[in-house]
């Protein structure tokens, strides 16, 4: 068996990456353990003039992460899970899912205090699916424009008057000690989350069953159940992470409630939704409840 002695992240080395290594870090460190971190440029960061979902999608921001995985020249790779591939390649699992952040997204804008402030034909920014087809439905008045780059970016871009207003994950601002930026946060009734928005999970090589039982302490495992929910949809819908899906779970004792939307980019039709709620107590049952919201978004016409 592989002694852990001093462990290694693997990072990108966006202000939000780093802060989300330096919190597993601290934990780490915590528990007695010596960790470093190995900062990385991934693809995903080289690429900003295209949206991310006409490249290859978000698993761009996590390859070369697992490349230093696979070489041994890291033990853990942090990530975002709502950057992180439904399906991840042979040899490499999930081996932890923290507690969640604020899962909502949150509207920034030097003017306007909500988005119903917003005049007719705003300029609102974001080059999520998911956002485009939610905001949408609520304000089709609304131009929205592709923004992309780093949190630290994108404020810029809005701050040098690009946009009215940009619509970010309320975890990333938070996490970075933005949140006064945040005018408005959106009830996940009105703009329902990304699968894993808030959550960060950890992703090792599947055989170092040396640090799954290092992470475990790590674990928060009503979250682990929520976003496995969440995750399975997505899964199911495809597996891709920029498809115009949304899906949102929440726990409460062992009951597990999943919200799901799903939008055509192309047509002005309206969301199809889907919901399911049962009392899980292992990730295979709340995947399980995914599977059956896909189910019922792609009777409504989701594809
Ligand atoms: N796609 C980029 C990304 N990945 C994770 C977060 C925020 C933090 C989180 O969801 O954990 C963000 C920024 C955003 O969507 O505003």
């Amino acid at each position: 068996m592989h002694l852990v002695s001093s462990i290694v992240i693997a990072t990108r080395e966006s202000r939000l990456a780093l802060w989300q290594a330096e919190h597993v870090q601290s934990l780490l460190t915590q528990r007695g353990r010596a960790v470093s971190l190995l900062g990385m440029t991934t693809k995903g960061d080289q690429i900003l003039d295209r949206s991310l979902s006409k490249v290859g999608g978000k698993g761009l921001f996590v390859k070369e992460l697992e490349v230093a995985l696979e070489e041994g020249r890291a033990d853990l790779a942090v990530h975002s899970l709502k950057d992180v591939p439904m399906d991840l390649p042979a040899g490499f699992s999930l081996g932890c899912v923290l507690e969640r952040e604020d899962p909502r997204d949150a509207l920034v804008s030097p003017q306007y205090a909500d988005l119903d402030a917003l005049p007719q034909g705003a300029v609102v920014g974001t080059s999520s699916l998911r956002r485009v087809v939610l905001l949408r439905a609520l304000r089709p008045d609304l131009r929205i424009e592709p923004l992309r780059g780093n949190l630290d970016t994108r404020l810029r871009k809005l701050d040098e008057g690009q946009y009215d207003a940009i619509v970010l994950a309320a975890a990333g601002l938070k996490r970075l000690g933005l949140a006064e930026r945040i005018r408005q946060v959106f009830d996940p009734s009105r703009m329902l989350p990304a699968a894993g928005q808030g959550a960060l999970g950890i992703e090792v090589r599947s055989d170092r069953a040396d640090l799954l039982a290092l992470l475990e302490p790590l674990a928060h495992h009503g979250t682990w159940l929520a976003v496995s929910a969440e995750r399975a949809v997505s899964r199911a819908m495809g597996g891709s992470c920029s498809m115009p899906l949304a899906a949102h779970a929440t726990l409460d004792g062992a009951v597990l409630r999943l919200d799901a939307a799903w939008g055509d980019p192309q047509a002005a039709a309206p969301l199809v939704r889907g919901q399911a709620v049962a009392t899980v107590t292992s990730l295979e049952q709340a995947a399980s409840l995914g599977e059956q919201v896909a189910a019922q978004l792609r009777a409504g016409g989701a594809h």
